[in-house]
C-alpha cells in the first residue's frame, strides 16, 4: 500500500477525520496514514439446509446492508455473539466466499481490492497457526524467507528484518523456545499470539486485520497485545480487528468502534464518542460501568424493548438522508437515522462516485515474491525438522515393521520344498505380506489432516504453491515412513522363510513390496487430501482396503465370481502385488510329495496367473498407475481445498 496513496485519501476522507477521530488520531491522519478502508451497502448471506434431512437450501443473511470507513489507527469490531463481528472482518478482508456477497464493495484507497493488494494486507487468524515443533525465530524466519522476495532482500537483510521484529514485539527471550505442540510444552498464550502478530508484520503490512486477538487470554496478556496493536497503528498502520467484550484500559485504545448486532451496524464512528451518541438516543452508562459492557447490555435490552414495539419498520427522512428502514433491529434503526450514518453515507457516496455498481477488481493472479523451487527447498527442510524433532511416528513404524517381519518369519519359517506345504505356505505368506504391507500404511491418512489448518493459513496468505507444499510432504513422509520401513520389513521375513537364494530374485521381492507399499499411501494420501476428520479418513480408507483385499485372488476365486463385479479385481492393490510375488518366487521352482512333482509354473496356470516377463512387470505397472492416479487427486483435491469462509 503506498503512503502516497494513503495521503491522498487522508485528503479525500478528510471531513471522517473530523467527524470520527480523536485528536491524537487526527494527528496521526495527517503525519503518517495507514489506507483507509471503506464498505458500503454490504450484504453478506450464507446457505443453510432447511430442515436436518432436507435437500432444500435457504439463504440466512448474516451481514445485512453495513457500510463504513475505517482510517489509520485501532478500529475495532465490537458486538455480542453471533452479531456478526467475524463475518464483517472476513468480508473486509476478502477471506469469505464471494458467491455470499449479494450487494456491496470493499474499497482499499479508493480502489476496488484485487488479489495482489489482499496478498500485501495481513490477516492474523483467532486460532493461532504455527508450526508447534519449530522455535519462535524459526516460525518467523520461515515466514520472512517465503513472503520477501529474493530481488529485494538479500539473506542478511531476512535475518535482520527477523531480530527487529523480535525485538519490536519483546519476543527476545522466548526467541529460541518451540512454540509448543499437544504434547509438546512451549511458548505462552500470550507470545504464541505475539508470535502469530509477528509472522504477518515480517511483511511491514500496512494494514493488519486481526480476527478476536485477544481471545483465550488473561487480562493482562490480552492488555499487553493491544498495547502493541496500539503502538503499531501509531506509526502508520490501519488496525482492524475483532473483539468481544474488552476492559476499559483496552476500550480506551480504541480509535475508530463499530458496533455490530444481529448483522447490522447500531454504532460506527469515533470510539471516545460512543457514550454520547448512546445517551442522546436514551441509554445513559451508570459511573464506573465499563462502556463494552455497557454496550452488550444495551443491545440485550434493546431486544426486550423491540419485542413490545410494534411500529419500528418504517421508512423516514432524516437530515436529507432517504433510509429505507427495513429493520426490526431498534438500535440499528436509531443508527440509520443519526447524523453520523448520514455523514458515512455521505462521504462514502463522495468517495464511491465513479464506481459502478458492475465494476469488479481486475483479476490479476497474485504472483509469489519466491521461485518454486525455493519453496519447495524451504517447505521440505521445514517438514524435515517437523519430523526429526516429533519423530514417534517414524520409530512406531519403524518398530512394527521389525516386529511384523519377524512375525511373519517365526510363522512361516523355514518353508520347505514339500508338497503340500511348499504352495500353501509361500502363497499363504506373500498374502500376509501384502496385507501388512497395505494396512500397516493406515497412518497415512494423517498427513494432509493434521496440517490442513496451517495449510489453509499459509497458501491464502501467499506463502507457497501448493504444488510445493504436496511435494514436500510426500518426499518427506515417503522415505523415513514408507519406504525405508518396508526394506526392513522385506528383508527380515525373507530369508526366514528361505524364500528364493538369488539376488535378482530378492531385489524383485523388495521392488514389489516398495510399489504395494507406495500404491497403498498414494490411496491413503488421496484420502487425506480429501477430507477434513481422521474419523471420516479411517472409514473411507478402510472400505477401499477391504474391498480389494476379497478381489485379491487369494480369498476368492475370481474366475467364479459374478461378472459384473469381477471388475473390481482391476483394481486391486492385493491381487497386483500377490501375482507378482507369487511369480518371483514360484517361477522355475520344483516342489515334490511322495507320489507327484508340481512346477511353480503350474500353480501360476493353474490360477490364471501370467508369469512371462511382461505378465510379472505389468503388475508393477498397474501398481504404479494406481500410484500416479491416486497422488495426481490428492493434488487436486488439495487445490480444492477452500481458502475462503
Ligand atoms: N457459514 C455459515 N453458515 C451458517 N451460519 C453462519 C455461517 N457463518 C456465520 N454464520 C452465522 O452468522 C452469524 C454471525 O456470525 P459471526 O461468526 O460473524 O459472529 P461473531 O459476532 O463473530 O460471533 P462470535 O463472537 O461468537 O465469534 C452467526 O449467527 C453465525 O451462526
Amino acid at each position: 500500500m503506498s503512503m502516497e496513496a494513503g495521503a491522498e485519501t487522508g485528503g479525500e476522507t478528510g471531513g471522517e477525520c473530523e467527524a470520527s477521530v480523536d485528536s491524537e488520531s487526527a494527528a496521526l491522519c495527517s503525519q503518517n496514514p495507514g489506507p483507509c478502508v471503506s464498505f458500503y451497502n454490504v450484504r453478506y448471506c450464507v446457505k443453510e439446509r432447511a430442515g436436518l434431512f432436507s435437500f432444500k437450501w435457504v439463504e440466512k443473511e448474516i451481514l445485512k446492508d453495513v457500510s463504513g470507513i475505517m482510517n489509520s489507527g485501532m478500529n475495532a469490531i465490537m458486538g455480542p455473539t453471533g452479531s456478526g463481528k467475524t463475518s464483517l472482518l472476513d468480508v473486509i478482508a476478502g477471506r469469505k466466499d464471494p458467491r455470499g456477497l449479494k450487494s456491496g464493495k470493499v474499497l482499499v484507497d479508493n480502489a476496488l481490492v484485487t488479489s495482489s493488494l489482499r496478498l500485501s494486507c495481513a490477516y492474523v487468524v483467532q486460532n493461532d497457526v504455527l508450526m508447534g515443533t519449530l522455535t519462535v525465530r524459526e516460525n518467523l524466519a520461515f515466514s520472512a524467507n517465503l513472503r520477501l522476495s529474493l530481488a529485494e532482500y538479500s539473506s542478511s537483510d531476512k535475518a535482520m528484518k527477523v531480530e527487529s521484529v523480535i525485538k519490536e514485539l519483546g519476543l527476545t527471550d522466548c526467541a529460541n523456545t518451540k512454540i509448543g505442540t499437544e504434547f509438546l510444552r512451549g511458548v505462552s498464550g500470550g507470545e504464541r499470539k505475539r508470535c502469530s502478530i509477528g509472522m504477518e508484520l515480517i511483511t511491514s503490512p500496512s494494514l493488519l486485520f486481526l480476527d478476536e486477538p485477544t481471545t483465550g487470554l488473561d487480562s493482562n496478556t490480552a492488555n499487553a497485545i493491544i498495547d502493541l496493536l496500539h503502538r503499531l497503528s501509531r506509526s502508520g498502520k490501519t488496525i482492524i480487528f475483532s473483539i468481544h467484550q474488552p476492559r476499559y484500559s483496552i476500550y480506551r485504545q480504541f480509535d475508530h468502534l463499530t458496533l455490530m448486532n444481529k448483522g447490522e451496524i447500531i454504532y460506527a464512528g469515533s470510539a471516545d464518542k460512543a457514550l454520547t451518541y448512546f445517551e442522546e438516543i436514551g441509554y445513559k452508562c451508570e459511573p464506573f460501568n465499563n462502556p463494552a459492557d455497557f454496550f452488550l447490555d444495551i443491545t440485550n435490552e434493546a431486544f426486550s424493548l423491540q419485542a413490545n414495539s410494534s411500529n419500528s419498520d418504517k421508512a423516514e427522512d432524516i437530515n436529507g438522508c432517504e433510509l429505507m428502514l427495513v429493520s426490526e433491529n431498534a438500535l440499528a434503526v436509531k443508527y440509520r437515522q443519526s447524523p453520523q450514518c448520514c455523514s458515512v453515507i455521505q462521504q462514502l457516496q463522495e468517495l464511491t462516485e465513479g464506481i459502478k455498481p458492475e465494476d469488479k477488481p481486475d483479476s490479476d493472479q497474485a504472483s509469489y515474491p519466491t521461485t518454486f523451487c525455493y519453496q519447495l527447498m524451504l517447505v521440505s527442510t521445514r517438514t524435515v525438522k517437523n519430523i526429526l524433532r516429533n519423530p514417534q511416528t517414524s520409530y512406531a513404524q519403524l518398530f512394527l515393521n521389525i516386529f511384523f517381519g519377524i512375525l511373519v518369519g517365526l510363522i512361516y519359517y523355514q518353508i520347505p520344498h514339500t508338497l503340500p506345504e511348499a504352495l500353501q505356505n509361500r502363497t499363504g505368506a506373500f498374502f500376509f505380506l501384502t496385507i501388512n504391507m497395505v494396512f500397516g500404511n493406515l497412518s497415512a491418512v494423517e498427513l494432509f489432516i493434521s496440517e490442513r489448518v496451517l495449510f489453509i493459513h499459509e497458501t491464502s496468505s501467499g506463502y507457497y504453491r501448493t504444488s510445493a507444499y504436496f511435494l514436500s510432504k510426500v518426499f518427506a513422509d515417503l522415505l523415513p515412513n514408507r519406504i525405508l520401513p518396508v526394506f526392513v520389513f522385506s528383508a527380515i521375513p525373507y530369508f526366514m522363510m528361505a524364500l528364493k537364494p538369488e539376488v535378482e530374485a530378492f531385489f524383485l521381492y523388495c521392488v514389489t513390496m516398495s510399489m504395494i507399499s507406495l500404491s497403498a499411501v498414494s490411496l491413503a494420501f488421496l484420502v487425506s487430501a480429501s477430507v477434513g476428520s481422521f474419523a471420516m479418513a479411517n472409514i473411507l480408507i478402510a472400505l477401499p482396503f477391504v474391498f480389494m483385499m476379497v478381489f485379491g485372488g487369494f480369498l476368492v476365486n475370481l474366475n467364479s465370481m459374478l461378472s459384473w463385479m469381477s471388475w473390481l479385481k482391476w483394481i486391486s492393490i492385493f491381487r497386483y502385488g500377490f501375482n507378482a510375488l507369487a511369480i518371483n518366487e514360484l517361477k522355475g521352482q520344483e516342489f515334490t510329495s511322495n507320489y507327484t512333482r508340481m512346477t511353480g509354473e503350474m500353480y501360476l496356470d493353474n490360477q490364471e496367473i501370467d508369469y512371462s516377463t511382461w505378465g510379472f512387470w505389468q503388475n508393477q505397472v498397474a501398481l504404479m498407475g494406481i500410484m500416479c492416479v491416486c497422488l495426481l487427486l490428492a493434488y487436486v483435491q488439495l487445490r480444492r481445498i477452500s481458502r475462503l469462509k
